[in-house]
């Protein structure tokens, strides 16, 4: 059991909402679609009658045929079964189209509903939630929630066909009716049962596959690595588990669903001989008539099919119900990023100031502590430190990633919190290791912060980088199409891109975590002279791996378990022996063009 629900929790964000919060809202999404609705019912009003309406015509021959008049009314039963037969489908038609209108339009608002809120999230829920799981919520969650209408709207019309067929029963003989009736409460209780086992089951199916496509997500995301480092039956590895625990579960569920059935058509069953063995006898005696007595027997399989779906029907109404929920979960999901204001950020100069900061991921093992630090406007400064010693995070929390527990972080003078997002994130260049290029040209990418910039404004962008050779080296120059991901350009190329995209966005501060992947020296010194041009007059926080770049910042930051251990300039530092020797003997020391394997030791003489 242990390894069957592995994985299967709950979101941070999943909730359970009560049941009348959570009808509630879901008819918020059908209110629009009333008129439509209306019809709809009007047709499984009149669909239902015109199904009753069929054995009851039958039961009317079967006397006829009793007492001789077969004859004088045959014809006139035939077009009268023929001419329900052709209203009960136009009926049927007329509401099947309309309600799958219905459905597909709740399934559209509620999917840009989703969409609109996963967009809305803060970059903290991208950096935890698997893309995949997001994915199958915004998908096949939304889905599944429009079988909930489809469902309701078949369960209102059985509902009303047994209501016509009860009626009808009941005119021929109450006593087999009340008979057919006392099974009733039997099924409904059984329904009801089964109602709470299908949707844990359900729930968990629902989540187990969020997880295969949450690792099929990943699995192509990373594929090229996978496959250089010949990890393929690795990758299979992790997947067989995660696919078979799926099976496992939509298996248990299919047991769960499929145990229903055969209890239920058996209390139905004894039901239907009692009932033949009892109306026979009552026809034989005289008290009912044969037609009657046919009538019966075909009302309680009209009666007894909608009974057992009902049940069926919960099943699949509660996968729905858990589906909106897990939709309106993240839909509803607060922001962690909590501004107190949202004054508009302007033209800002920089400064940025931590004040006592503490954070967590978790808020119990804080990665910073009381964190002080000032970086004035216009500074180049580089972090540096081993990894996991707090760099990416300092990083986060300027870009408003995450959220502080405690202390101020200052941008200006100003509380970081009570900035507009929209208007502080402008002012914010952020380049992570691999850029990210969307499908397009180069061109447009690099004019992706500001749509409206001109072919001349990035054309000057893309000059001023690296002194722009590297354009010509593109096949169609800045027409050249990226590709999925930026694939058809090389490291280099895309960090280019990169810093072309920020001199475009023209932002305040730089926030820029360097790529690690070693490129050509003739890209490397492109990419050097464009982060001259990119830096100059932008406060700039490096996350540093190259030593060019801690050679010529204005102040090296070295960072160990999130506090400052040592700071000052290259020079400096190296001359000081401390705690950023160690850091250059481990990172930057063979990256010096006189690098000889086993050389280039700075001295440690005081840490
Ligand atoms: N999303 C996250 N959730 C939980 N803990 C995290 C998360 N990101 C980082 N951490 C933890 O926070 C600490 C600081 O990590 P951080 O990424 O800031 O280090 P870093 O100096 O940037 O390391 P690297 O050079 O490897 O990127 C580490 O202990 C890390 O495990």
């Amino acid at each position: 059991m242990g390894f069957l629900m592995d994985g299967l929790d709950a979101e941070d964000y999943d909730r359970t909402y009560n049941d009348r919060d959570l009808l509630r809202r879901i008819l918020s999404y059908f209110r629009p679609k009333l008129g439509a609705m209306i019809l709809v019912a009007v047709m499984i009003v009149l669909g239902s009658a015109a199904q009753a309406a069929i054995p009851t015509l039958g039961s009317l021959a079967v006397d006829a045929i009793a007492d001789g008049t077969i004859g004088d009314v045959g014809w006139l039963l035939i077009a009268g079964v023929l001419g329900t037969g052709v209203l009960s489908w136009g009926f049927n038609y007329v509401r099947q189209k309309n309600s799958a209108k219905v459905t597909g339009d709740v399934v559209l608002s509620l999917r840009e509903d989703a969409f609109d809120a996963v967009l809305k999230r803060d970059l903290s829920f991208y950096d935890e939630t698997p893309s995949g799981k997001i994915v199958s919520r915004v998908t096949s969650d939304t889905d599944d929630f429009a079988t909930v209408s489809t469902l309701t709207m078949d369960l209102i019309s059985q509902v009303l066909m047994v209501g016509f067929v009860t009626v009808l029963l009941f005119v021929r003989s109450v006593e087999l009716a009340l008979l057919t009736l006392l099974v009733v409460p039997v099924v409904m209780g059984l329904a009801l049962l089964f109602r709470r086992l299908a949707r844990v089951s359900t729930r968990r199916a629902q989540r187990s596959l969020s997880r295969v496509n949450a690792n099929l997500q990943e699995t192509m995301g990373g594929i090229a690595v996978a496959k250089n480092f010949r990890q393929e039956q690795q990758v299979y590895d992790e997947f067989r588990p995660i696919n078979r625990q799926s099976y496992q579960v939509t298996l248990r569920q299919g047991f769960v669903f499929s145990a229903i059935f055969p209890v239920l058509f058996l209390v139905a069953g004894l039901a239907t001989v009692a009932l033949v063995r009892l109306g026979g006898a009552s026809v034989v005696a005289g008290g009912l008539s044969a037609g009657d007595w046919y009538l019966f027997l075909q009302g309680v399989s009209l009666f007894w099919f909608p009974l057992t779906s009902i049940a069926a029907f919960w099943s699949q109404f509660q996968q729905g119900l858990s589906a909106s929920e897990r939709v309106f979960a993240l839909i509803d999901a607060p922001p962690r990023v909590v501004q107190t204001d949202s004054r508009p950020a302007g033209r800002l100069a920089g400064r940025i100031e931590f004040e006592g900061v503490t954070f967590g991921y978790d808020p119990a093992h804080p990665v910073l502590n009381g964190f002080d630090l000032v970086i004035e406007a216009g500074e180049t400064v580089a972090l540096v430190g081993h990894t996991g010693a707090g760099k990416s995070t300092l990083s986060k929390l300027i870009t408003r990633f995450y959220e502080f527990q405690d202390g101020r972080l200052l941008i200006d003078g100003r509380d970081i919190r009570t900035l507009e997002l929209g208007s502080f994130r402008k002012q914010i260049g952020a380049v992570p290791q691999a850029p990210f290029l969307f499908s397009g040209t180069v061109a447009d990418n690099i004019r992706y912060p500001r749509p409206e910039a001109t072919d001349e404004e990035v054309l000057a962008a893309a000059s001023a980088v690296g002194g722009g050779d590297w354009i010509e080296a593109l096949p169609n120059g800045l027409e050249t199409d990226v590709g999925e991901h930026g694939r058809a350009l090389s490291m280099g190329q895309r960090q280019l891109v990169a810093l072309a995209r920020l001199l475009v966005q023209d932002p305040a501060i730089v926030v820029l975590d360097e790529a690690t992947a070693s490129v050509d020296p003739l890209t490397e010194a492109q990419i050097q002279e464009g982060l001259d041009v990119v830096l100059a007059g932008r406060t700039s926080i490096v996350i540093a791996h190259r030593l060019s770049t801690i050679e010529h910042v204005d102040r090296i930051i070295v960072l160990d378990h999130g506090r400052i251990v040592e700071e000052g300039d290259h020079g400096t530092l190296l001359a000081a022996g401390g705690r950023y020797c160690q850091v250059y003997n481990t990172y930057f020391r063979h990256q010096s063009p006189n690098y000889k394997a086993g050389s280039g030791f700075v001295p440690v003489t005081s840490s």
